[in-house]
């Protein structure tokens, strides 16, 4: 059976790899920090890593982003989209009003991961902008913490999951600053893995470029190689390769095969220009159905 590492069980992680895998017979293996389940593949304790990447609204998970390309070197195996739907965490008891609504007033710090309190911005502001924010190293975590220092007004940013896993209530639900809140994961391993029972929707290849050096018209080549083939990219984004100021590589996702002639042929003439290119993966990626919603784990 193969072994996944992720996030603690109740994470948006957890969620999004029960909806992924359904019914595959796979064992998951639980790590507090993110650093953690990198390394676990890494080391080869488990098969695969379950990473978020990118979210709707905070963008790149940069950390996540660096591990990948600086810390190890595990190949992205599949990538899929799933909602990160984050509520206010709590027990209601402390924080109950006469009138027996939710007095947000009383609630003193507010925990989380801080991609998902970045998710939460309006409402932490509208309704307890009187609180500290807390960093932990899941939302799940966060859950766990407000629930072993009762009495205190601490809250957590967290799923249902996460609330039921540790037995505290929902105080207000969907608290993300908007509905259309998604995150981006893959599954990074170094076998392949086997087919997905779900119909694959697009190849990916991911791919880092670093520049020899600050040219004229060095990133306007670049893109020209993909542009001219008519490989069609869905992101490109820089980040800095931690060597030099102002030095910068380019982590770009293609929306084709890494088989391809055309990515071949593209990827020589790039490092014709003295560009040395890094293959993240290439791999299937699946948008989120709706209706394929996992009811057990909302
Ligand atoms: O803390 C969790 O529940 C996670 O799975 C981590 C994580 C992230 O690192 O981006 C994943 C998705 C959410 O949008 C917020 C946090």
């Amino acid at each position: 059976m193969k072994r996944i590492a992720l996030l603690p069980e109740g994470s948006v992680s957890h969620e999004a790899v029960a909806y992924l895998l359904g019914d595959e017979p796979v064992e998951l293996v639980y790590h507090k920090l993110i650093s953690d389940v990198f390394l676990s593949t890494a080391q080869g304790k488990t098969d695969y890593s379950v990473i978020p990447i990118e979210n709707t609204i905070e963008g790149s998970v940069s950390l996540h982003m660096d591990w990948l390309v600086n810390e190890v070197d595990i190949p992205m195996r599949v990538e899929w989209v799933y909602p990160s739907i984050q509520n206010l965490i709590g027990d209601r008891q402390e924080f109950i009003s006469e009138a027996g609504e939710i007095d947000y007033s009383r609630i003193e710090k507010i925990l989380s991961h801080p991609v998902a309190t970045a998710q939460c911005q309006q409402f932490i502001r509208q309704h307890a902008p009187q609180a500290e924010l807390i960093n932990a190293g899941s939302t799940t975590e966060a859950v766990g913490i407000v629930k072993a220092n009762p009495g205190k007004g601490w809250a957590a940013i967290g799923t249902t999951l996460g609330a039921a896993t540790h037995g505290l209530d929902v105080l207000a639900k969907r608290i993300t600053d908007h509905d259309n809140n998604f995150t981006r994961f893959v599954l990074i391993g170094h076998q392949e893995l086997p087919p997905l029972n779900r119909p694959v929707e697009q190849q990916k290849t991911s791919v880092l470029v670093t520049l020899p050096e600050d040219f004229a018209g060095a990133l306007h080549q670049v893109l020209a190689a993909f542009a001219w083939r008519r490989l069609n990219l869905s992101r490109i984004e820089s980040r800095p390769t931690k060597k030099k100021l102002g030095s910068y590589y380019f982590y770009i996702d293609v929306l084709e095969s890494v088989d391809s002639v055309l990515l071949t042929a593209a990827f020589g003439e790039i490092e014709a220009l003295g560009c040395q290119v890094r293959v993240l993966g290439s791999y299937p990626s699946f948008t989120y159905q709706d209706q394929e919603q996992n009811s057990e784990v909302r």
